[in-house]
């Protein structure tokens, strides 16, 4: 009987995959980029224990170079691995899905227009039921520069601001105080329904506070609306079978509240990391603590902010340990990630890139476990650790 603690740092690619060229994504390298800029002012990113897992050799596998500044580990405790995705698409339900057992093989529907995005009828039938004073936006954007030069407006007239990216989402942004934080949440869940026949990933609530375009800020009662998988996830088996299914921070959203028994939020690094700490604690044998850290995406990456983004990991590194001293003798952990997000790269997207895989535990061989062809490699290792039916993708590392 065992217990497993997944952290997903959202975003952290570590080299562009091999099929990066389909997405525009040469070249695209999140954690080669940011080890970059950091060597670039003399110093070295500072995240010992992350390589002592094992993250410079995996970084290594996928891209034959080593990361730049960082000093090698000078032993390895951890398996590393570097993962390819075979979904189609390179957003957070599908990078999650898949390392969960269930690739999404079908495409998503798109917003593809930058102006004018959203289909005049759906936007007429979100108006009309919503009873809105009409939107403004209906256009690709990146999230705090819409807020700040439509927030005020947004203010004075009543309109949510609509939004898309190359993402399959439809984003909604208003003002906690003036629009109001349910009512937000309502004209999302209305959006979740019209889009039906459109077959959008997720619908995402943004809610932002401030009172003017100086300090509009985000809030942390974000709200993301995803269909739920096409196929049940190792989660769903696993709550089957009776085990704790444990969500902190986004990771319900994500799989549309499918397969968990019980969920925590958080905002921030610290406060996710603290969270995972405490129900550590606390979590039963057959549980699975599933934590994402979405501030690396969200805050750094789309925010095109290597130097955040270094700093965040450094944080993450520190906080690590704490983490491995709370493990029980049976438990693993796996850090991997959904998607790249190259805080470098031009445009404010994901970018398609391979994720680490680092597993780590008392009764874990340390060593590579070499390329793996997809994230459900991380699914089918749980169904193996869990006793459960293996999963219909993927190969587990367990053994290896
Ligand atoms: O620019 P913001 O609002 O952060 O949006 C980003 O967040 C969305 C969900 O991850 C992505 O589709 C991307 O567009
Ligand atoms: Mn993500
Ligand atoms: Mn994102």
């Amino acid at each position: 009987m065992a217990r497993a603690i997944v952290i997903v740092l959202d975003s952290f690619g570590i080299g562009a995959a091999a099929d990066a060229d389909k997405f525009g994504d040469v070249g695209a390298d999140t954690f080669g980029h940011i080890a970059e800029h950091v060597a670039l002012q003399g110093k070295g990113l500072a995240i010992p224990n992350l390589m002592t897992l094992g993250l410079g050799e995996a970084y290594y596998g996928a891209t034959g170079e080593q990361p730049a500044g960082i000093s090698p580990a000078a032993e390895i405790l951890g398996k590393f691995g570097w993962a390819q995705e075979l979904s189609s698409g390179k957003d957070t339900p599908s990078g999650h899905w898949e390392m969960a057992g269930v690739p999404v093989l079908f495409d998503w529907g798109y917003f593809l227009d930058q102006q004018n995005s959203f289909p005049a009828e759906l936007l007429e039938q979100l108006i009309e039921h919503a009873e809105l004073p009409g939107i403004l936006g209906n256009c690709h954007a990146s999230g705090t520069t819409i807020i700040q030069n439509l927030g005020a407006e947004h203010m004075q007239s009543g309109k949510p601001i609509v939004y898309t990216s190359a993402d399959s989402v439809l984003q909604i942004a208003a003002h906690e105080q003036s629009f109001g934080l349910q009512r937000l949440y309502q004209v999302c869940e209305l959006a979740r329904e019209l889009l039906e026949p459109y077959n959008i990933g997720r619908v995402i609530a943004r809610p932002f506070t401030g009172s003017d375009a100086s300090n509009f800020v985000r809030t942390g009662n974000r709200r993301d609306y995803a269909v739920p998988p096409p196929a049940p996830t190792v989660l769903d088996k696993l709550s089957q079978a009776g085990g704790e299914v444990i969500s902190i921070g986004k990771i319900a959203d994500i799989f549309a509240h499918q397969g968990i028994t019980q969920k925590y939020k958080a905002t921030g690094i610290e406060a996710l990391m603290a969270k995972t700490l405490e129900v550590m604690t606390t979590a039963p044998e057959q549980s699975l603590i599933f934590t994402n850290l979405v501030d690396f995406d969200s805050d750094f990456g789309h925010r095109r902010n290597p130097q955040g983004y270094a700093q965040a990991l450094e944080l993450f590194d520190q906080l690590l340990p704490q983490i491995t001293a709370q493990m029980q003798p049976d438990d693993i952990l796996i850090l991997t990630a959904d998607h790249g997000c190259d805080p470098t790269w031009p445009g404010s997207d994901h970018t398609r890139e391979y994720v680490p895989v680092l597993a780590y535990g008392a009764q874990l061989t340390p060593g590579s476990i070499g390329r793996r062809e997809t994230f459900a490699d991380i699914g089918q290792s749980l169904a193996e650790l869990f006793g459960l039916e293996p999963m219909a993708y993927g190969r587990s590392f367990l053994k290896e």
